[in-house]
């Protein structure tokens, strides 16, 4: 068996000493100082010989940059197997400019940008995850998360494998490389390496020979196929469609749970790897992670949410002035709840486009009033209103409670608020990094408790039900654990252990 190591990549990085945290490995219970909300990896992979690969990648994980702040990373391929990468900490915008792009010939690109759940915040754990096997070099881009990656590395090291980075997506990589050492080709090397992986994987994988795109028999993260417009079989692979918009490529479809699709000269190829499929798509991508210009079931997440307002709106009404929308992702739900009141929506507060949604705060007092880093409030369009807000979800709490103070001080005479999903009570394990469990303030307090906690006059939630209806899906469809705490895929018992109160809580 050839060891495996990574391809030294040929656009050299230097590494980064200002990491957005510096994240404690697998399986620990760090405490930060770290604002982060919860995001998911973005992928995105274009295979289009005679085109400028790595721009078509660049501008893919510009429009993707939501689902992933910590690094970002391309690599590209010559028709000879050559490869070229680059990869770095940061915004897609600071990790790559022309010259650097100008390096990355090719006729395939695969890029991520990443938001660490397993394996620290660092430049050695930026993908694609780069592998070296008996056919060439592989090059892997992951969304979500494996819940048996413990296991998994063990067996790749008992296997004599060298695991350079602290990720899933790594032993994913090199699982595969092994089987292509055994003598397998790349696509029996890969089937045979994801019946070894549990848990969340959407895939985009190069290799000399052409490219994969990949979901896990779950379907947990999205990946959506597209064909560049004027140009058909020169295929693109990404986590939303607004990843396709951006370069003007055609939604064609999504890639199925437990299907692989391979793309080579000679076309695009379906293979239904798992033959026991079963939906469950994060409903969680849909109310929040995913851009609203994104489209999910033959509509943009925008109408989706702006739907989901309403039904908040006919569950639990309030007498108000102005109703507002906490930016960006509250937005669409307060205008559905504008539209179905009659009620005013207003902007009462604006964002700053170019905070982050990672974001270290670096004095005490900075993290205090942090909120006003990010959302000012417009005190002439609140001042004296009684206002309504509504958001797509309470995590934490932080945020509703340091904006309600923000609406008060501005003048607003009374703070009402609505969440357009149900209660977050616990965390995923599938590709978000959700806190512990006994950090959701959902899991442990009423809604009568958190009232009084973030200080509003009233709160309510969409109902589980409401939810359900205004997806108009079959409730079975979904991933939907961070509200029920029924996780589709079984948890190993270190990993429950290390963010579920198991003794309080009782449900998995
Ligand atoms: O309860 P908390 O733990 O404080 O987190 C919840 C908040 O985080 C998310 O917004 P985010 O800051 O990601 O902004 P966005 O809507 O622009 O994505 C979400 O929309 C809530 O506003
Ligand atoms: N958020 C994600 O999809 C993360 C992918 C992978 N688990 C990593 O930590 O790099």
């Amino acid at each position: 068996m050839i060891p495996k190591h990574p391809v030294s990549s040929d656009v050299p990085s230097p590494p980064s000493e200002n990491s957005p945290r510096d994240r404690i490995d697998l399986l620990s219970n760090p405490s930060f100082e770290v604002d982060k909300p919860e995001e998911a990896c973005g992928v995105f992979a274009v295979y289009a010989p005679g085109e400028d690969v790595a721009k078509l990648t660049y501008f893919g994980l510009y429009a993707l940059q939501h689902r992933g702040q910590e690094s970002a990373g391309i690599a590209t391929f010559e028709k000879d197997g050559r490869v070229h990468s680059h990869k770095d900490m940061g915004l897609v915008s600071q990790v790559f400019n022309e010259s650097m792009l100008a390096k990355l010939t090719g006729n395939l690109g695969i890029g991520h940008t990443r938001y660490s759940t397993t394996g620290s915040s660092r430049i050695v754990n930026a993908q694609p995850a780069l592998v070296e096997t008996r056919l060439g070099t592989l090059a892997l881009a992951h969304n979500g998360n494996l819940v048996n990656t413990a296991e998994l590395r063990q067996e790749l090291l008992d296997r004599n494998c060298n695991l350079v980075t602290t990720t899933d997506s790594e032993s994913i990589a090199i699982a595969i490389g092994l089987e292509v050492d055994n003598g397998k080709d790349w696509l029996e090397a890969a089937i045979g390496a994801f019946q070894k992986c549990r848990g969340a994987f959407s895939l985009a994988i190069g290799t000399p020979a052409g490219m994969m795109g990949v979901r896990d028999p779950h379907g947990i993260r999205p990946l959506v196929i597209g064909e560049l417009e004027g140009n058909p079989s020169r295929y693109v692979l990404a986590s939303e469609t607004c990843g396709l918009d951006i370069i003007g490529a055609r939604y064609l479809r999504d890639v199925q749970p437990g299907e692989l699709v391979w793309i080579t000269d000679e076309g695009l190829a379906s293979f239904q790897w798992n033959r026991e499929p079963s939906r469950k798509l994060c409903i969680f991508e849909m109310i929040y992670f995913a851009r609203p210009d994104s489209v999910m079931h033959d509509e943009s997440l925008y109408s989706y949410r702006m739907r989901l307002g309403r039904q908040l709106a006919e569950e639990s009404p309030a007498d108000v002035d102005i109703i507002i929308g906490v930016p960006d992702s509250g937005i669409p739900a307060a205008i559905g709840f504008s539209q179905a009141t009659g009620i005013r929506y207003a902007e009462g507060l604006i964002k700053n486009r170019y905070v982050g949604r990672t974001f270290i705060q670096p004095t005490q007092t900075m993290r205090e009033s942090g909120i006003r880093m990010k959302l000012n409030p417009l005190k002439d369009v609140l001042q004296g209103q009684r206002v309504l807000m509504v958001d797509d979800s309470i995590v934490r709490g932080t945020t509703s409670r340091k904006i309600v103070q923000a609406l008060r001080d501005a003048g607003a005479t009374e703070v009402h608020m609505r969440i357009s999903s149900p209660p977050v009570t616990h965390p995923c394990f599938y590709g978000i990094d959700t806190d512990n469990q006994d950090q959701l303030i959902a899991a442990t307090q009423s809604v009568e408790q958190i009232e009084a906690k973030i200080g509003v006059d009233s709160l309510a939630y969409l109902s589980w039900e409401g939810m359900l209806k205004a997806t108009g899906e079959d409730p079975t469809q979904f991933c939907s654990a961070c509200f029920t705490g029924d996780y589709p895929i079984a948890i190993a018992e270190p990993l429950k252990r290390s963010k579920l109160m198991l003794e309080k809580v009782g449900k998995v």
